[in-house]
């Protein structure tokens, strides 16, 4: 009989260092190729078709396999990330932190001396297990090293706004970094000046006006679209990149009327564009123009910026968007807490998000349309979780869920969270769990306007194609697989919204390692569970 497995003394996982290329591995296998150009990956898709006896209450499961292949263009393009109010506190945020990375410009606080980092960032600062050593120990990679990925020092930076600030004035205005760091990126960030930008008073909180000093002049919707796309190609022509990524991390606008004939289709929508209907928002202007651009646009804010016109252009000229809202704070804490409650079948009954903040975001969120948007997008994140265990909840039962915003220009971007959960437990106890969370607000989001721009260029390098497909094409338009860093997934009509972070990341991390011909990751441990007749 073979020797069974002994048991494996628990070693510390190991993570190897961030090399300076991208084949930091590679994996062997008859169903990987790599080429000078590409990795090409055959994957077996699992899945379960579930149908239900209705008579005897049964269902009857029919397991599935359908057999794709990824092709992933392995070469890095130098890449533009232009940012919709690029002078805000996470636009300004992002930039000065990027310089001092890029510089390696280290800072003092009363604290000692602080180093540049991308913490925040899933791309750069998080790891993926790519599998077991000789010994069965884990090992880890950096998450950026499953694929080529551009790095965030390399991104060349530009945007718009409607605040005339370069983004060193900007930088001070947010008040979000310690002065020994603004101080020392101020000579480079006061080079970089926001283009002007489109503004319709009407979608934005009235609040914001003393800030709109830098506008495209006139109101002709169709020419504000035609200066946008050509703002991209000049950015694009003038830095000689390959590729851009725009990502709207402007101020929060209202909810757009969905209004038949206007914005329901992409042929009404560009219709509506030339009439410059009124209902036309800015933040569909610049998503209009990124996909007329083919370039990439990603909403970073909570409106509904995709309207079924907007999603259609982008589907019939195969350009990539995403959205809605950054997961930042209280959002991505309850997109953990009520799937890790649920899942352990604790019933919340009741979630209070509350939170008060002073910075600009805050104050356009005091006027009640904005608060609306924002309201949504924060209150819709729990309805997987609910929906999926009907054990705890009847059909349309939800717990109470309340969200509240306040502006309290004294706090500044250091956002004060409090969150209260309270939950049915074991024999009609109850459970209540309070949260405290206080932070530079644009210190959680800015990370995640790197992954986002980094992910969605990736994205655009790798292709896919099953049976009967002669050529390779690219993933459906709304690129859901960016759920992970946003509040209010958009997803591709008629598809499931996932909120839970954990399948958010599983989904996210699972493809990319299809892509280079690794299954799933499973955590089931087998190795360690059952007794093996091989060894590593
Ligand atoms: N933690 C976070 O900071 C966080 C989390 C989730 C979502 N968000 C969203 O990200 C967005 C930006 O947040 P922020 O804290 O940087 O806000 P901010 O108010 O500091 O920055 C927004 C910037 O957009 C500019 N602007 C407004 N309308 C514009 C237009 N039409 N064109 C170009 N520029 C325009 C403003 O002048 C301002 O500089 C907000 O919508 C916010 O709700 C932020
Ligand atoms: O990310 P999160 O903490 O759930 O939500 C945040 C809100 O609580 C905050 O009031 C708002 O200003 C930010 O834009 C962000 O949306």
């Amino acid at each position: 009989m073979a020797p069974h497995f002994s048991r494996l003394h628990s070693e510390t996982p190991m993570t190897l260092p961030v090399p300076n290329t991208s084949n930091i591995f590679k994996v062997t296998a008859p169903h990987v190729k790599y080429t000078d150009t590409h990795i090409i990956s055959d994957y077996v898709y699992h899945n379960a078709i579930v149908s239900k006896n209705d008579v005897e209450g049964t269902f009857e499961v029919l397991p599935t396999e359908t057999k794709y292949q990824f092709k992933t263009e392995l070469k890095v393009p130098k890449v533009g990330l232009m940012m919709v109010g690029w002078g805000g506190n996470n636009g300004s945020t992002l930039t000065a932190s990027i310089v001092a990375n890029r510089n390696n410009i280290s800072w003092r606080t009363k604290e000692g001396i602080k180093s540049p980092n991308y913490f925040g960032s899933v791309v750069q600062s998080s790891t993926l297990k790519l599998g077991v050593d000789t010994k069965g120990s884990d090992v880890y990679i950096p998450f950026s090293q499953i694929l080529p990925m551009v790095h965030p020092n390399d991104l060349v930076l530009g945007g718009w706004d409607i605040s005339s600030f370069n983004l060193a004035q900007a930088m001070e205005r947010a008040q979000v970094l310690d002065y020994d760091l603004q101080r020392q990126v101020i000579p480079m960030l006061q080079e970089l000046t926001p283009l002007p930008s489109i503004y319709y008073p009407d979608f934005i909180a009235a609040n914001q006006y003393d800030r709109a000093d830098n506008l495209i002049p006139g109101d002709n919707k169709k020419d504000h679209l035609e200066h946008i796309r050509n703002d991209i190609r000049q950015f694009k022509a003038v830095n000689q990149l390959d590729k851009v990524i725009v990502v709207w991390t402007a101020n929060t606008e209202r909810y757009s009327e969905i209004i038949p004939g206007v914005n329901d289709t992409a042929e009404n929508i560009l219709k509506a564009v030339e009439q410059s209907h009124p209902e036309i928002a800015p933040s569909t202007i610049f998503a209009l123009a990124c996909i007329l651009e083919k370039t990439p646009f990603i909403n970073g804010s909570p409106q509904n910026t995709f309207v079924p016109g907007c999603i259609e252009l982008a589907e019939r000229e195969r350009v990539y968007i995403a959205g809605d809202d950054f997961k930042s704070g209280q959002t991505k804490v309850k997109s953990v807490l009520v799937d890790f409650l649920v899942n352990a079948g604790i019933k919340p009954i009741g979630i209070t998000s509350y939170n008060h903040l002073g910075n600009n975001d805050g104050k356009n969120l005091s006027a009640p349309q904005q608060f609306r948007s924002k309201e949504i997008s924060k209150s819709n994140v729990v309805d997987d979780m609910v929906a999926a265990n009907q054990i705890l909840y009847k059909p349309g039962e939800h717990p109470d869920h309340v969200v509240v915003i306040k502006y309290v220009p004294a706090v500044g971007d250091s956002k004060r969270a409090l969150d209260e959960y309270v939950s049915e437990i074991f024999m009609g106890g109850k459970n209540t769990i309070s949260l405290y969370n206080t932070c530079e607000d644009s210190l959680l989001a800015s990370p995640l306007i790197l992954d986002l721009a980094i992910l969605a260029e990736l994205m655009t390098r790798i292709e896919y194609r099953v049976k009967d497909m002669e050529e390779f094409e690219p993933f459906d338009a709304v690129l859901s697989i960016l759920s992970f860093m946003l509040k209010a997934p958009l997803v591709p009509p008629g598809t499931p919204v996932v909120n839970a972070l954990s399948k958010q990341r599983m989904a996210m991390e699972n493809f990319f390692r299809a892509c280079v011909g690794l299954a799933p990751q499973n955590e089931m441990l087998l190795e360690h569970k059952a007794p093996v007749c091989k060894k590593f």
